[in-house]
C-alpha cells in the first residue's frame, strides 16, 4: 500500500445540477434565504436595509432640489430672486448629499458585519451538516460535489442575494421617485426613457444567465482540470510524477481543458458582442425620440430649464437603476441556484450515529451472520454470505487479494456502513439495537489510509479520545506502545507540531507517521482493536515485530488485522480467506496449510519470495 494521496478525483455529478427547479422553489429558496440572513443578524439586517431604502429616494430628492435651484436661477435672470433663497436651495442641497454620505457609509459598515456573520453562521451550518453525514455520504460524487461547493462559496453567495435582494427593493424605490419626475414631463416621455433601458439590460442578463450556466457545465472538467494541476503542483507526489516523468502528458491534458473553455467563451463573447451593439443602437433611438418631443415642448414654452435638468439627468438615472434592477434579479437567481444547491446540502438526512441503545461494556464476541452488503449506487455485491465468529482474546485475520472486501467488511463491523443483509451480533445481541457511536467506542482502528493530521504529535495520538487530551501519562503509555519514540527527539517532543502545512511543522517519514497512527490506536481505551494494513510503511520484520507485540498489547481484547504478509497472518488464531466477497477458507495457519487450498498456495508463492529476496527473515520465523 502506498501512503494516501491528498487529492482524490471523483466521478462527476450523477444527477445534473437543479437548474429548473420551479418557480415556487425559487420562491421558496428565496424565503428560506432571506430566514437565513435575517437569523445571522437581525439587527444589521435591518439597518442595512433601512438605510439601503432611504439612500433610494436621494436621487429624486437630488433631481428636484436641482431643478428648483436650475428654475431660480433661470428667474434670477429677470430680478425678484434673493441671494438667500439660492442659499437656501443650495443648503439643501448640500444637506442631501452628507446624508448620502452618512446613509452609504452605514450600509457598508452594516454590509460587511452582516456579511461577516452571514459567512461565519453558514459555514458553521455546514461544517455541523458534514459531521453529522454518514461516511456513505461522503463516498457518493453528487454529495461530495455539493459539499464542496457549497463550502467553497459560502463567503459571497449569502450575502450577494441580501444585498441584491434589498438594491432590488432600493432600485423600484428610485424608480418609482425619478420616474414620478420624468412623467410630469410628457406623455411618453417615461415609456420612451424606460424602453430604452431595457435591451441592454435584457442581453447583459441573458449573457450573463448563459455564462453562468456556461460555468456549470464546465464544473466536472474545470475540476478534472484542477485535479490535473494539482498533480504538478502536490509535495506527495512530485516524486513519482518526476520520476515517471509524466508532466508533459499532465500539461498537455490541462492545456487541452484549457482549450476547451477557451472555444465555448470565445463564443459566449462573439454573440454577447453582437447583440449588445444592437441593443445599444435600440437604445440610443428610442432616447433620441424622447429627446425630441421633450425638445418640442421646450420650443413651446412649456416646460423650464429645471424640467429639462431632470430629463437629462433622469435618462441617465433611471437606464442605471433599470439595470440594477434587471441584474438585480438575474444576481438573484443565480445566487438562489447556489442556495438551492446548499439547501440540498443541509437538507440531506443526518444519520444519527447516536440512535439507538448505548452499548456498555466490553465486546467479547463479533458474530457474522450470514452478511452481505452492496455499495449505494452499485449493482453487485461486495460480500456475500459471510460467517464467522471471533471471541475475546482471539486474533482474526482477513486475507484476500485487492478488491476481495477485506476493508468492506472492516467498515460493517465499525458500524461506518450497515450490511445490506444478514446481521452482526455483538455479544449474542444485534448489532443494529445500538447506537454506532456507542459501539465505536469499543473499537480502535488504523486504517490503510490512516490521518496524518497536521497538529501536534500529542494531539495526534489522543484525537483517538479528545476527552482524554490532557492525559499526559497515557499519550506516553501509547507511544511507547506503539514504538514511536522518535517524538522524544523532536525539538518540542509531543508538543512539535506535525507536517508541512503550517509553519514550524516537522515532517515525519511515512513509518513514522505510522507509528503515530498505531498510538493513536493504543491511547483509545477499546475491547476491539483493528489494523486494517497499517503497516505498509514498516518492512516484513518491522511488521511482524509490531504485530507481534500487539499481540501481546491486545491482552484478551478482540483483534482484527488485515495484511497482506502472511509472516503477519499466520500470528492470528484464526484466519479467514476471502474472494470475491465470499469467505472461501477459515481455519488457523496450520489448518490452512494442511488444506492445501487457496491459502497454502498464496502462502508457498510469497514464502518463495522471501526465501528468494530475504532468506534469513523467513528462517528466523
Ligand atoms: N465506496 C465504494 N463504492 C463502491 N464500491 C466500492 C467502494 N469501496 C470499495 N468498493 C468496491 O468493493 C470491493 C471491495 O473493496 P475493499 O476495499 O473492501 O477490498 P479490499 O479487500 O480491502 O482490497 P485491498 O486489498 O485492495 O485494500 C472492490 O471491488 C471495490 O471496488
Amino acid at each position: 500500500m502506498t501512503a494516501p494521496p491528498r487529492m482524490e478525483y471523483r466521478p462527476p455529478p450523477i444527477t445534473p445540477p437543479s437548474e429548473s427547479v420551479a418557480l415556487s422553489k425559487r420562491t421558496a429558496d428565496l424565503l428560506q434565504t432571506l430566514r437565513l440572513v435575517w437569523q445571522a443578524s437581525p439587527y444589521h439586517s435591518s439597518v442595512f436595509a433601512l438605510t439601503s431604502l432611504l439612500g433610494s429616494t436621494l436621487p429624486a430628492a437630488n433631481l428636484y432640489v436641482g431643478k428648483l435651484l436650475l428654475n431660480e436661477i433661470a428667474k434670477a435672470a429677470g430680478g425678484g430672486v434673493t441671494y438667500q433663497s439660492l442659499l437656501l436651495l443650495l443648503g439643501v442641497q448640500v444637506g442631501l448629499v452628507v446624508l448620502g454620505s452618512l446613509l452609504s457609509t452605514v450600509q457598508n459598515a452594516s454590509q460587511q458585519l452582516l456579511g461577516d456573520s452571514l459567512q461565519h453562521g453558514v459555514s458553521r451550518q455546514i461544517l455541523d451538516k458534514a459531521s453529522g453525514l454518514s461516511v456513505e455520504a461522503f463516498e457518493n460524487a453528487e454529495t461530495y460535489d455539493k459539499l464542496q461547493q457549497a463550502y467553497r462559496e459560502v463567503g459571497s453567495r449569502p450575502l450577494g442575494v441580501a444585498t441584491q435582494l434589498v438594491g432590488l427593493a432600493g432600485a423600484a424605490v428610485t424608480l418609482a421617485s425619478v420616474g414620478a419626475l420624468l412623467a410630469s414631463l410628457g406623455l411618453w416621455v417615461l415609456p420612451l426613457v424606460l424602453l430604452a433601458s431595457l435591451p441592454g439590460v435584457i442581453i447583459s442578463n441573458r449573457f450573463g444567465v448563459a455564462g453562468y450556466q456556461m460555468l456549470r457545465r464546465q464544473t466536472h472538467d474545470a475540476r478534472v482540470q484542477n485535479y490535473l494541476g494539482s498533480l504538478l503542483t502536490s509535495d506527495t507526489l512530485v516524486k513519482e510524477v518526476r520520476l515517471f516523468g509524466f508532466e508533459p502528458y499532465l500539461l498537455k491534458r490541462w492545456r487541452e481543458y484549457y482549450l476547451g473553455f477557451r472555444v465555448q467563451l470565445e463564443t459566449l463573447v462573439r454573440r454577447r458582442s453582437a447583440w449588445g451593439f444592437a441593443a445599444s443602437l435600440g437604445s440610443a433611438l428610442l432616447i433620441g425620440l424622447a429627446s425630441a418631443l421633450v425638445l418640442r415642448r421646450a420650443a413651446a414654452g412649456q416646460i423650464t430649464v429645471g424640467d429639462f435638468s431632470i430629463f437629462v439627468l433622469g435618462i441617465s438615472q433611471i437606464q442605471s437603476t433599470v439595470a440594477g434592477l434587471l441584474n438585480g434579479v438575474s444576481g438573484i437567481y443565480q445566487n438562489l441556484l447556489y442556495m438551492r444547491n446548499l439547501f440540498d446540502f443541509l437538507e440531506l438526512p443526518d444519520r444519527d450515529l447516536s440512535a439507538g441503545e448505548v452499548w456498555q461494556g466490553d465486546i467479547d464476541t463479533i458474530e457474522f451472520q450470514n452478511v452481505g452488503f452492496r455499495y449505494p449506487l452499485t449493482d453487485r455485491d461486495v460480500l456475500r454470505g459471510v460467517n464467522f465468529t471471533v471471541r475475546r482474546g482471539e486474533a482474526l485475520a482477513l486475507v484476500g487479494e485487492n478488491g476481495a472486501g477485506k476493508t468492506t467488511l472492516v467498515k460493517l463491523l465499525t458500524r461506518l456502513f450497515e450490511p445490506t443483509g444478514g446481521r452482526i451480533l455483538l455479544n449474542g445481541q444485534d448489532a443494529a439495537r445500538f447506537s454506532p457511536r456507542s459501539v465505536q467506542q469499543q473499537m480502535s482502528i488504523i486504517f490503510q489510509d490512516f490521518g496524518q493530521y497536521q497538529m501536534s504529535a500529542r494531539e495526534n495520538v489522543a484525537i483517538a479520545e479528545v476527552s482524554r487530551l490532557g492525559d499526559a501519562a497515557g499519550v506516553e503509555r501509547a507511544v511507547e506502545q506503539a514504538g514511536a519514540a522518535y517524538v522524544d527527539s523532536l525539538p518540542q517532543g509531543l508538543d512539535t507540531p506535525l507536517g508541512r502545512l503550517f509553519q514550524g511543522g516537522r515532517q515525519l517519514s511515512g513509518g513514522q507517521w505510522q507509528r503515530l497512527a498505531l498510538a493513536r490506536l493504543y491511547f483509545r481505551a477499546a475491547s476491539v482493536l483493528v489494523f486494517d494494513e497499517p503497516t505498509a510503511a514498516l518492512d516484513a520484520r518491522a511488521e511482524f515485530e509490531t504485530i507481534e507485540a500487539l499481540r501481546a498489547e491486545a491482552g484478551d481484547r478482540i483483534t482484527l488485522i488485515i495484511s497482506h504478509r502472511f509472516s503477519t497472518v499466520r500470528l492470528a488464531d484464526k484466519i479467514i480467506v476471502l474472494e470475491g466477497g465470499v469467505i472461501v477458507e477459515s481455519g488457523s495457519h496450520e489448518e490452512l496449510l494442511a488444506l492445501q487450498g487457496k491459502y497454502a498456495a498464496l502462502y508457498d508463492l510469497q514464502a518463495r519470495g522471501y526465501a528468494a529476496s530475504e532468506p534469513e527473515a523467513v528462517a528466523s520465523r
